[in-house]
């Protein structure tokens, strides 16, 4: 087995005074797509940032490639929830402005562009562009440097139904290739693509697996009305919670509704 392309190791920060992540042990391998999901404010973006060698932890390490994450930045794509693409400029002085940035940055950023469908758009200022284009541009940019590690923030956040199977094609390309690839999301769309996914909970990886093994350790939920809520015993993981005029409670695998 080839070693981890990036290693968390007890990872603890702190965010002015608020403590964010205490404890995170995560790897990601080379040819992996991992997923990280977890609650809005818990750390995901902190993370990211950590693995992207752009914030430094209070305690513990994050290593890639065998080093200290601060010192191989150059190996890293980032994509941040937003704030990448300058307005101000057109979409193509972008592409221009980050390829200069960039060493690594690859001549097939015209085939991010036009399989994202924002070849026609690249004159107009992005200013002037919708959220979902500066989206699609935003990615074409990220996926164009050349690296062997991929952050992407929320990287489908506001495109289109059409456009979302063309970015996961994207990163299955990128993984396919031998690259790592980290996507922090809430959608469960891109869930279904994930080699692994990892929660992050309470400030620490709670629990990772494929999609499959994650699915099964998950139990059922069963409903019913108020009326019959008895009739969702036993119950497992906590008591019936109720939504709209139904009562809901996850039960045991052996109760698994038909
Ligand atoms: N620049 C900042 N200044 C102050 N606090 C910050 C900053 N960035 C993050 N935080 C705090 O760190 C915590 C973790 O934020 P982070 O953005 O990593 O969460 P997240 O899991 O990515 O959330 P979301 O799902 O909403 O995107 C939050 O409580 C947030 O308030």
């Amino acid at each position: 087995m080839t070693d981890p392309i990036a290693t968390a190791t007890d990872v603890h920060t702190a965010v002015g005074e608020e403590r964010v992540l205490e404890g995170v042990d995560l790897t990601v391998e080379a040819n992996e797509l991992l997923v990280l999901m977890g609650s809005n404010g818990g750390g995901k973006s902190v993370l990211l940032a950590c693995l992207a060698g752009s914030h430094t932890p209070s305690a513990g390490s994050v290593d890639v490639f065998g080093e200290p994450a601060t010192t191989r930045t150059e190996t890293t794509s980032v994509l941040p929830a937003d704030g990448l693409a300058i307005e101000k400029l057109t979409g193509r002085e972008n592409v221009d402005f980050y390829r200069r940035l960039h060493p690594q940055f690859a001549d097939d950023w015209r085939t991010h562009v036009a399989r994202l469908g924002l070849a026609d758009d690249l004159g107009r200022p992005v200013a002037d562009y919708s959220t979902g284009m500066v989206r699609k541009l935003e990615l074409a940019i990220a996926a164009s440097i050349d690296v062997s590690l991929y952050l992407f923030d929320e990287p489908t956040a506001s495109l289109d139904q059409r456009t979302i199977p063309v970015a996961h094609e994207l990163f299955r390309a990128k993984r396919n290739a031998g690259t790592a690839l980290v996507v922090a999301t809430h959608r469960p769309i891109n869930v279904g693509i994930a080699d692994r996914i990892a929660f992050l909970m309470d400030g620490r990886i709670a629990v990772t697996g494929t999609p499959e093994e994650l699915r099964s350790s998950v139990p059922p939920v069963l409903e019913t009305d108020a009326a019959n809520a008895s009739a969702l015993t036993p119950v497992v993981d906590g008591a019936p919670f109720g939504v709209g005029g139904t009562v809901r409670a996850f039960v045991p695998p052996s109760t698994r509704p038909t």
